[in-house]
């Protein structure tokens, strides 16, 4: 399945929130001023989000008489309908900020214009496109043998399956890659990591429980220059509990890999979990004071109504997203398309 249609399926929960959201703030407009039309053309009445369409009668059939045209539900666009849609947008994890942005951009110069549901998610998912466009960025890849990506986030956002699902898409695309279970003292995560690796083709290098993660990545980095592989991943403890504990096991393993390669690592990615929703962004401020993130991975974007928080994340941060995840299986992460997300994320 394409992924895009993948996406718009997956998504449901969050573009229930807001496209049904928009389409409740339209349609609890108060009926327009208008002449009323002759009860036949009548369409379903305005405060109705889902109007039915209007079946002819049998006279106009045999007549030939046009069908009537089932005009969509408008409102105004006035301060109340702003608000609204400002506290939606806050509701759908957007953030306060975004929202407010969001609000003040689709406001401008349209104050009084009577949009339509469709007009109103159209111009939402142009703001929320416009907002992401520039961080939707794939994982650069660089000439450089091997490129280094360490991978960071806290326990259980999704940074093995997402570790396993790049390792399967770069095998795929003919790399040769090398992943290292730096999570060493947790034997369920090293586990699940050579799970993936074997699903994916590619080795997995282990170390003893509890053992020195460094000392694994310096292991790691010996192996993939030996091989010449093309990319190292390296898998890490989440554990944000003891901060400092784990600021420094970070910084030893990124000390440890600069002896082989003064550069790496090349790419730094911050795995996050759609479903914490706003505190996904407390993670971001946390972990770039731990690690220095070069890119973020949105996971679990199907199991949750709070899909706008990546919106939110795009506006405050500017960190490129380098993918999403959709699903548990391991081709259910693709790059981030800004325009598919946005218009996905809305219900169009
Ligand atoms: N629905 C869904 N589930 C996902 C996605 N990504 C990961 N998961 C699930 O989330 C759970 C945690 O994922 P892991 O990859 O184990 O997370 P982790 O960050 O490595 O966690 P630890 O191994 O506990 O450190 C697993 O059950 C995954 O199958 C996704 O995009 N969608």
């Amino acid at each position: 399945m394409a992924f895009f249609t993948k996406l718009r399926e997956r998504l449901t929960r969050s573009s229930a929130k807001i496209g049904a959201g928009l389409d409740d703030l339209v349609g609890e407009a108060p009926a327009p001023p208008e002449a009323p039309l002759p009860a036949t053309e009548l369409p379903a009445p305005m405060a109705t989000p889902h109007p039915q369409p209007v079946q002819p009668g049998l006279v106009g059939r045999l007549f030939g008489r046009a069908e009537p045209k089932v005009e969509e539900p408008r409102r105004a666009l006035d301060d109340a309908m702003l608000e609204e849609l400002e506290d939606m947008l806050v509701q759908a994890d957007l953030g306060v900020d975004t929202a407010l942005r969001v609000t003040a951009n689709i406001a401008e110069g349209r104050m009084g214009r009577r949009l339509s549901s469709t007009e109103l998610k159209e111009l939402l998912a142009a703001e929320i496109a416009r907002i992401m466009a520039p961080v939707a960025r794939p994982l650069p890849i660089y000439p450089k043998k091997p490129q280094v990506v360490l991978v960071v986030g806290v326990n259980g956002a999704g940074k093995t399956t997402t570790i396993g699902k790049l390792a399967s898409q770069f095998r795929a695309a003919g790399k040769s890659v090398v992943i290292a279970a730096g999570d060493t003292f947790r034997a369920a995560a090293v586990e699940q990591l050579q799970v993936w690796g074997t699903r994916a083709g590619v080795p997995v290098m282990v170390a003893p429980q509890g053992s020195d993660p460094a000392s694994l990545a310096w292991d790691a980095m010996v192996r993939a220059e030996a091989e010449g592989a093309d990319l190292l991943m390296i898998d890490t403890a989440g554990r944000l509990q003891n901060r400092q504990d784990l600021m420094e096991e970070l910084a030893k393993i990124v000390r440890v890999i600069r002896k082989k390669d003064p550069e790496a690592p090349h790419n730094t990615l911050l795995v996050l979990d759609a479903t914490t929703g706003q505190n996904a962004l407390n993670q971001v401020e946390t972990f770039l004071k731990l690690a220095d993130i070069s890119g973020l991975v949105m996971t679990k974007l199907d199991g949750t109504a709070r899909g706008g928080v990546l919106v939110a994340l795009a506006d405050r941060f500017g960190l490129p997203i380098h993918a999403i995840g959709v699903g548990e299986q391991i081709d259910d992460l693709d790059a981030f398309d800004a325009e598919e997300f946005a218009r996905a994320l809305v219900g169009l």
